[in-house]
């Protein structure tokens, strides 16, 4: 928590003692929804169209439906480590914790063929599940790549090991790859001062909160503050949108399927839908969120967008702010349905994957490059 920003759980503890009541630790919020809402109120070259939204919100519960949706599709997906598939709970949560330390930027300007890509298991794996396979493809050659000792040890892991770790079924290197052996420097370092060296004990500080642990990794690790005060939006709060913390604790969420030491939240409803590159464009072909012209173009042209700038942050905040509309709308028509950000997220995500692969994006997603997402 920085200096200038109030202890919020603390003035609500004060508050409670005034008034006499039980010293109860206040549930904390991310800030995240709150962000959101107030870039969409003040944003320009970003727009929601309300009627797409409402069909949208049709389409995608009917689909969510049909395809029984729900948090065991996350284990479904061949590359994900599973306790059902032998994997100890303890090595899937540190496989997820360096999976989403990582889950950012994959995007290529190259065509499929010429663009990064991992080999592994017989196949090439691009974008996020050439992350997921890399690793899994360190760890079967032996390499402690989910383990913060190895992290902070700077003979071991070197830029050429995490090269190696990356190494690419073509001639184009993963993106980032200094700033993402920066992560896990970093990472490491406050583990091993914080939480024991393990990731384990980072999530059962959360005490079952899924938006302490989001605060706990946003104000503990700079590599998970996804936070912009652009000077287009001037407040004295930073933007918070905390993409790969949130993310993060959804994997675990939805991993675990709700349950136990590391998948049980009791506020997991407080997530939002993940701020990255691949849900705005989704948003943006079902007509929900619409572009100014100069946008517009800036995004069919595939021109880069800078991270924190104007643009960049109503595209992400927007976004969010569009979902929330979604899931409200979705419980509105079905009272009661099982549904939140996270589920309506992964649909989309993987809905778009589906149109990647069979050509049917109809419009490119924006280009950004950072660490954020
Ligand atoms: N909002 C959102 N962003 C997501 C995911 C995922 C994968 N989640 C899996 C887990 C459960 C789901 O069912 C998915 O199978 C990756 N990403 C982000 O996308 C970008 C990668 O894009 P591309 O280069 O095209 O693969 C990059 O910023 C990455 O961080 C998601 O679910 N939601």
């Amino acid at each position: 928590m920085s200096d200038s920003e109030p202890d919020l759980e603390l003035l609500e503890l004060l508050r409670q003692h005034i008034a006499g009541k039980p010293q109860v630790a206040a549930e904390p919020d991310t800030g995240v929804l709150e962000s959101a809402e107030y870039v969409y109120n003040n944003s320009i070259d970003v727009a929601l169209d309300m009627r797409s939204c409402k069909n949208a919100a049709r389409a995608i519960y009917s689909q969510m439906q049909t395809k029984s949706y729900s948090p065991a599709t996350w284990a479904a997906h061949e590359l994900h480590p599973h306790p059902s598939k032998g994997d100890k709970p303890e090595d899937v949560v540190a496989f997820i914790f360096t999976m989403d330390l990582l889950n950012f930027c994959f995007w290529s300007e190259r065509g499929e063929e010429e663009r990064f890509s991992i080999e592994y298991k017989g196949r090439r794996w691009t974008g996020y599940w050439s992350l997921v396979a890399a690793l899994q493809r360190a760890l079967e050659e032996g390499i402690p790549i989910t383990d913060p000792h190895f992290w902070q040890n700077e003979e071991e892991l070197t830029l050429s090991t995490l090269k190696h770790v990356f190494r690419s079924a073509t001639s184009e290197e993963m993106p980032l790859l200094a700033a993402r052996l920066s992560c896990l420097r970093e990472a490491g370092q406050i583990l091993y001062e914080k939480f024991s060296c393990h990731p384990l004990h980072l999530v059962t500080s959360s005490n079952n909160s899924a938006a302490r642990l989001v605060n706990t990794l946003a104000s503990n690790f700079s590599c998970f503050n996804d936070t912009h005060s652009p000077p287009s939006f001037p407040r004295k709060k930073p933007i918070r949108l905390l993409k790969r913390a949130q993310i993060l604790v959804a994997d675990l969420w939805a991993c675990f399927e709700g349950q136990g030491p590391y998948g049980k939240f009791y506020d997991i409803d407080k997530i939002t839908m993940f701020a990255d590159y691949r849900i705005p464009q989704m948003l943006n072909q079902l007509g929900c969120i619409q572009y100014s012209p100069p946008l517009e173009t800036t995004v069919q042209l595939k021109r880069d967008i800078p991270s924190g700038s104007n643009w960049e942050i109503q595209l992400r905040a927007c976004s969010i702010w569009c979902v929330e509309l979604i899931r409200r709308e979705i419980l509105r028509e079905n009272p009661g349905a099982r549904v939140n950000a996270i589920l309506i997220d992964f649909f989309l995500y993987d809905t778009i994957k589906e149109m990647e692969n069979d050509g049917r994006e109809r419009a490119p997603h924006h280009r950004t490059r950072s660490i954020w997402y």
